[in-house]
């Protein structure tokens, strides 16, 4: 385990969690914190990972796609900082993951937007996600509006709507084992740009 790239870990157990979960395989939990430190949690898909992500050379990262003006998109703009943290039940298996955040780029964002349905495009759009809602019917107003202006067109994204990109400087796998007597390994980025690994007691 300690000699493999963390990238390559990563895939192996998260392709195990593709064939084992029922749901939202790709579901992480992100936390991410105000300027004074106070943090704040919510799941959040994983929509694109690995060392060449998003083309930065030898760094790449973790990607998940949000409302830019939401309440992590306020922390994120005071405090580009991040946990994501996985958890498959069905494997008894974690993985953490600490880093810094950096916007993805607009080209990128916009094949991602291009793949969504046309119902998730058109709640983007008519989402003002974290903000107070007086009634359903109002976002549904909203929602109506938007769908009959891009009627017969294609939605384009929305400026307040992006990814992020969370590149690693720290990831820890951890394996359950019987009695508490878990497994956890972690890798760290070294001065180098490489990945320095060592084990932790449970
Ligand atoms: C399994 C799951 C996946 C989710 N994925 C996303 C996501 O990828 N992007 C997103 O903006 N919200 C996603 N949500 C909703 C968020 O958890 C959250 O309610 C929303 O982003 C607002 O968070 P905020 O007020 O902290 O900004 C997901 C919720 C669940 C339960
Ligand atoms: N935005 C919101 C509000 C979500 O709830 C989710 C997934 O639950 C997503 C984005 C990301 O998933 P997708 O792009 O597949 O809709």
């Amino acid at each position: 385990m300690q000699d493999k790239n963390p990238y390559d870990i990563f895939d192996q157990w998260l392709n195990l969690a593709k064939e084992n979960e029922p749901n939202d395989y790709n579901a992480m939990a992100l936390a991410t914190s105000t300027a004074d430190g106070r943090p704040s949690c919510r799941m959040v898909l994983l929509k694109g990972h690995g060392p060449k992500a998003q083309g930065i050379a030898h760094q790449g990262g973790f990607i998940f796609y949000t409302n830019l003006q939401s309440r992590k998109g306020g922390e994120i703009a005071v405090n580009p900082h991040a946990s994501l943290l996985f958890h498959w039940k069905s494997l008894r298996r974690q993985i953490r993951i600490e880093g810094k955040l950096e916007r993805v780029s607009e080209a990128t964002a916009d094949a991602y937007f291009a793949t969504r349905s046309r119902p998730s495009q058109i709640g983007a759009c008519a989402s003002d996600q974290s903000r107070p809602l007086d009634d359903r019917a109002t976002f549904e107003s909203r929602y109506k509006a938007i769908e009959t202006k891009y009627e017969g067109q294609d939605i384009p994204r929305p400026k307040h709507w992006s990814g992020h990109i969370v590149i690693p400087h720290h990831i820890e796998f951890w394996q359950d084992r019987e009695f508490r007597l878990h497994e956890r390994w972690v890798f760290a980025r070294d001065e180098h740009g490489g990945w320095g690994s060592q084990m932790l007691y449970p």
